[in-house]
């Protein structure tokens, strides 16, 4: 196959930041996106509506003179301090779509996150009862569990309780990087649902440690196992609805990752379908790749299809060896080299 045509595809998780950053992230999403769900974590973190929709006229605005926009959906930043009345008050906005629950200490910008999760129960029974859904970065914090296995601690000790005691919350167990979140997901109520990463689709740990430690290549939930990635190439492709896009694209400028202690996060946004399809292709499910990256994410917002289209075409084609970041720089995945899709309708 050289040429495919989907339905627009929608990004449901993406991080933008903020200020002059916003100019070239959101330049990238508007590209070919439909509609994002905007990560919260920003310094300092959205956790009002109010503050959703200031974030959200950044975001339109760095877009004003943008050849096409995509739909910014907004998310609200759970702390300790959330209440009921601002869940209502999400719920009853046009632009909240989400709530995201970091652990505190679990990833980039999540100090102000959630340190006492059962104290929190009032709040998600607000959710479930406003419909709203929840995001979960699903990752323990604690010390002395190795951070290979924070994913699956997680979904033990939290997600599971969760899950089974607000069975009509919504929720999305976000970049998923392991069997265990896989199977977890396949096998609960229909209200789970994950995101998956191309990233996590494309490498192992092996990738970001064997010859070297590439500093490019390190995220959050970290790279697994081979054994792990296989299990996400097959649940992505396998047509299930629970499993849907989330670049989890998370600019950071190069000295914050090339230097001793280096931030968490791969810039994906550059090329983020095309990705994707490179996946799909190796797997020979390119037929698979519209209801992931275009379906099943709007199915489970409950927001309608998008109506129009895009086209890939296989054409190889150069990524830039560094992209503009405000006034800083980032490296993108795959810099400098050669990938075979390219957009060519629907932009
Ligand atoms: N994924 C990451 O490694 N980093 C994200 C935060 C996140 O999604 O956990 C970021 O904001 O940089
Ligand atoms: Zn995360
Ligand atoms: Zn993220």
């Amino acid at each position: 196959m050289n040429e495919l045509t989907i339905t627009r595809p929608d990004d449901w998780h993406v991080h933008l930041r903020d200020g002059a950053a916003l100019a070239h992230t959101c330049a990238d999403m508007a590209r070919y996106f439909g509609r994002v769900i905007v990560m919260p974590n920003l310094t300092p973190p959205v956790t009002t509506v109010a503050q959703a929709a200031a974030y959200r006229k950044r975001i339109t605005a760095a877009m004003e003179n943008a050849p096409r926009q995509f739909e910014p959906l907004m998310v609200l930043y759970l702390t300790d301090q959330t209440d009921a009345a601002e869940i209502q008050l999400a719920a009853a906005s046009e632009f909240v779509h989400a709530v995201k629950l970091y652990p505190a200490g679990a990833t980039t910008n999540s100090d102000a996150g959630v340190a006492q999760l059962d104290a929190l129960y009032p709040v998600l029974a607000a959710m479930e009862e406003a419909d709203l859904p929840l995001l979960i970065h699903g990752e323990v914090t604690d010390h002395e569990i190795d951070i290979f296995d924070r994913e699956k601690v997680f979904i033990d000790r939290h997600l599971a309780p969760i899950a089974a005691r607000f069975p009509g919350l919504r929720i999305v167990l976000e970049h998923i990087t392991t069997r265990d979140a896989v199977q977890f997901v396949r096998e609960a109520g229909k209200h789970v649902a994950a995101t998956i990463t191309a990233h996590h689709l494309m490498f192992n740990r092996n990738d970001m440690l064997v010859g070297g430690i590439r500093p490019h290549y390190y995220c959050l939930p970290i790279l697994k196992r081979n054994v792990h990635q296989n299990e996400l190439m097959e649940a992505a492709s396998s047509g299930n609805p629970k499993f849907f896009l989330g670049t989890d694209s998370a600019p950071h400028a190069r000295g914050a990752k090339e230097t001793e202690c280096g931030c968490a996060g791969v810039y994906t946004g550059h090329a983020a379908i095309e990705f994707y399809a490179e996946v799909f292709e190796q797997l020979d499910a390119l037929d698979k790749l519209e209801g992931f990256a275009s379906h099943f994410g709007a199915d489970f917002y409950r927001l309608p299809r998008n109506r129009d289209t895009i086209t890939l075409r296989k054409d190889p084609w150069q990524v830039p060896a560094e992209l503009p970041l405000g006034e800083s720089t980032l490296q993108p995945l795959a810099a400098g080299e050669s990938l075979n899709w390219r957009v060519v309708a629907g932009e």
